[in-house]
């Protein structure tokens, strides 16, 4: 089956790619650049000199449509939502990368992203990409908004202990730091080496545009509208997302007995990993893989039970879980192609 990949130039882009060359089901079709449109590929990465040799084309709805059967977009919200549209008339199934079709309300997209939303007709038809959590939704799927980085890593941290009547759930704080990557390959002086380099902050707090996307999915799991204190920090490093996640208990439980029912949650899921009760997971131990490794812990002084989650943002919370979503809407093995091994050290 061949996919086609909007947005190619980018690191979505090439994160895709990097795994369709590899999938049993897969190759890659129509790479298409907005930007370098007749230019090789390779030009772009190269990286991939003598792997990915083929030109890169113009957004040509016709054309994608005859030659591929199924599209990622990754492109930067407020363009997934002109061009998804046009792509779902031909009847092609899509998958987007972007922003623009997670949050089910246009008031609150337009509240946090700051621009027009998408026609509703196209929300009400995305279904949240959350591979673990909407297979069944997944399945049926011509539309699929995959989530974002750390909406991935922080839902997938915080869902099963929502689902159990022992989390106070007005006291979530989230606090969540990400590599580079996570910001593109564009230039921007929040990223640029002198500015990143030896140095951690804090960005838009309290404006965060994942922090509606997490609201939604935290309050839809636990039937209950849930409110949550979302912090982000950029590190210098290029790939990887810690969310490191505190919240109350009402009761009294160990961190043995809050393993096991991460355990049985996740029992089924092969790329959730819950570490054994004293590891904690480190961002390189997922790098380059589609794991999210989740760590807990219960301070039985504050009564506070703190959970690390990490994924690599380019991975599980993007390409990774794009080509798991579509593993799981064509109804293949969801670890075709995504059996990577995290590169270490
Ligand atoms: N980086 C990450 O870790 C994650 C990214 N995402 C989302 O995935 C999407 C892609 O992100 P990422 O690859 O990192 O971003 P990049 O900035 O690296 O790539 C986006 C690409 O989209 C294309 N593009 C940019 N502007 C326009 C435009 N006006 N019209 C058409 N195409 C345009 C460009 O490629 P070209 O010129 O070749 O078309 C650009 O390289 C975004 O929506 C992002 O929010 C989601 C989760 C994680
Ligand atoms: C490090 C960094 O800058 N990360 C980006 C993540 C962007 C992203 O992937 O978000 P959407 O897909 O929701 O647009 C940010 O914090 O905005």
């Amino acid at each position: 089956m061949k996919a086609a990949i909007i947005g190619g130039t980018g690191y979505g882009a090439i994160e895709l790619i990097r795994l369709i060359n590899q999938h049993p089901y897969l190759e890659v079709g129509s790479v298409v650049s907005n930007s370098q449109a007749g230019n090789n590929f390779s030009e772009s990465y190269p990286h991939l000199t003598q792997i990915i040799e083929q030109p890169l084309e113009t957004f040509d709805v016709e054309a994608i449509a005859k030659n591929n059967d199924v599209v990622f977009l990754a492109t930067p919200s407020g363009v997934s939502s002109n061009l998804v549209p046009q792509l779902m008339e031909t009847g092609m199934k899509c998958i987007d990368l972007s922003g623009d079709f997670r949050l089910r309300s246009l008031e609150q997209y337009e509240a946090w992203y700051k621009r027009t939303p998408t026609d509703y007709e196209y929300i009400k038809q995305a279904v949240y990409g959350l591979s673990e959590i909407y297979p069944e939704t997944i399945k049926t799927a011509s539309l699929i908004a995959n989530p974002g980085c750390y909406p991935t890593a922080a839902t997938l941290g915080l869902i099963p202990i929502l689902k159990t009547a022992i989390a106070d759930m007005e006291s979530i704080i989230i606090d969540a730091k990400s590599g580079v990557s996570g910001a593109g390959r564009g230039l921007s002086l929040i990223s640029h080496y002198a500015e990143i380099n030896e140095n951690l902050k804090a960005y838009k707090l309290g404006a965060h545009q994942h922090i509606p996307e997490i609201e939604q999915v935290l309050s839809d799991e636990s039937g209950n509208p849930t409110t949550v204190t979302f912090t982000t920090h950029l590190v210098p490093m290029t790939r990887g997302i810690m969310c490191t996640i505190y919240l109350k208990l009402t009761e009294t439980i160990s961190t043995k007995e809050i393993v096991n029912l991460y355990n049985e949650f996740y029992k089924d899921k092969p790329f959730v990993r819950v570490r054994p009760e004293g590891t904690i997971p480190a961002t390189k131990e997922v790098l380059g893989s589609n794991y999210c490794d989740i760590g807990l812990h219960v301070d039985e002084r504050t009564n506070r039970v703190t959970i690390i989650s990490v994924i690599d943002n380019l991975v599980k919370g993007a390409a990774g879980q794009a080509i798991q979503n579509a593993n799981i809407m064509f109804g293949w093995d969801e670890r075709s192609g995504l059996n990577l091994l995290p590169m270490y050290p």
